[in-house]
């Protein structure tokens, strides 16, 4: 069952005076329980596709569906509420510096009203437990978390809302190699156990592959390649997709 569907997406910035389109018609639909790995080198507009679909930005031209309901068009963030939760690669962005880590994961839900303080406070508790942060963090201020743990607590923040959507921007692009492969372990859990349905982001095209069902190379704003990510990745058939092969096999 399709949970997303993007329609010629398009956004233009201003670049020296004249509008450049950052991101230039792209369409792709995502199934229930599926990841979408979005590729590209730096400045593709990746994030820029993301931040549309999350309605952080607004589109230009080009139509969204989150459950087969219109995103696109009205107003930012309203439309899709819970269901759809972002995380970044800069996780101590997305808190407030004065909330302890409780309030901090607490507050992704608060806003939406729909469960007591008694019954965040259980739910934000149990999600300790589920993404591998020690319970006696809680009182902490976020800076004095590592970034690892501190993603881990970017992602209870999401979790909490219950969301059908993830969208990973980078998330783990700042993170040491080893933390990096257990951010990725607990996201993969998140996928066994929960069936979460994901948009993966990042500019490392092997991640992807190994991590995402499918995988959609994008270039100059567009998407010039998608396909299931063994396929793209044995054989890809762009030469910018080759590109971004061989760059990440030669670091
Ligand atoms: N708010 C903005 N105003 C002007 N130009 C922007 C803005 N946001 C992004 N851009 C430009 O749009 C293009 C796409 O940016 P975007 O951040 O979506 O790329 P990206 O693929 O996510 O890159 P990276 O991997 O480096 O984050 C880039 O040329 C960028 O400079």
């Amino acid at each position: 069952m399709e949970l997303l569907k993007v329609e010629n997406l398009t956004k233009k910035f201003k670049k020296k005076g004249i509008l450049f389109p950052a991101v230039s018609q792209v369409s792709f639909t995502l199934e229930k329980g599926e990841c979408l790995g979005i590729v590209g080198e730096s400045g593709c507009g990746k994030s820029t596709t993301a931040n549309m679909i999350a309605r952080l930005q607004k589109e230009d031209e080009g139509e969204i569906y989150f459950e087969d309901r219109k995103i696109s068009g009205g107003m930012l963030l309203k439309p899709v509420g819970k269901g759809l939760q972002m995380i970044f690669q800069n996780p101590q962005d997305s808190f407030d510096p004065r909330d302890s880590v409780i309030e901090g994961i607490m507050q992704g839900a608060a806003a939406y009203g729909i469960y007591s303080r008694k019954e965040l406070t259980e739910k934000a508790l149990e999600l300790f437990s589920y993404v591998g942060l020690k319970e006696e963090y809680q009182n902490r201020k976020i800076r004095q978390l590592s970034g690892g743990e501190c993603q881990r607590a970017a992602i209870a923040r999401a979790l909490i809302c219950e969301p059908k959507l993830l969208i990973c921007d980078e998330a783990t692009s700042a993170l040491d190699v080893l933390v990096q492969a257990q951010i990725i372990d607990l996201l993969k859990r998140l996928k066994e156990e929960k069936g979460m349905s994901m948009l993966f982001i990042t500019h490392d095209l092997p991640l992807a592959a190994a991590f995402c069902d499918r995988v959609a190379v994008m270039h100059q704003g567009r998407i010039i390649e998608i396909g299931a990510s063994r396929e793209v990745l044995k054989n890809p058939r762009q030469e910018e997709t080759q590109k971004l092969l061989q760059a990440v096999l030669t670091i």
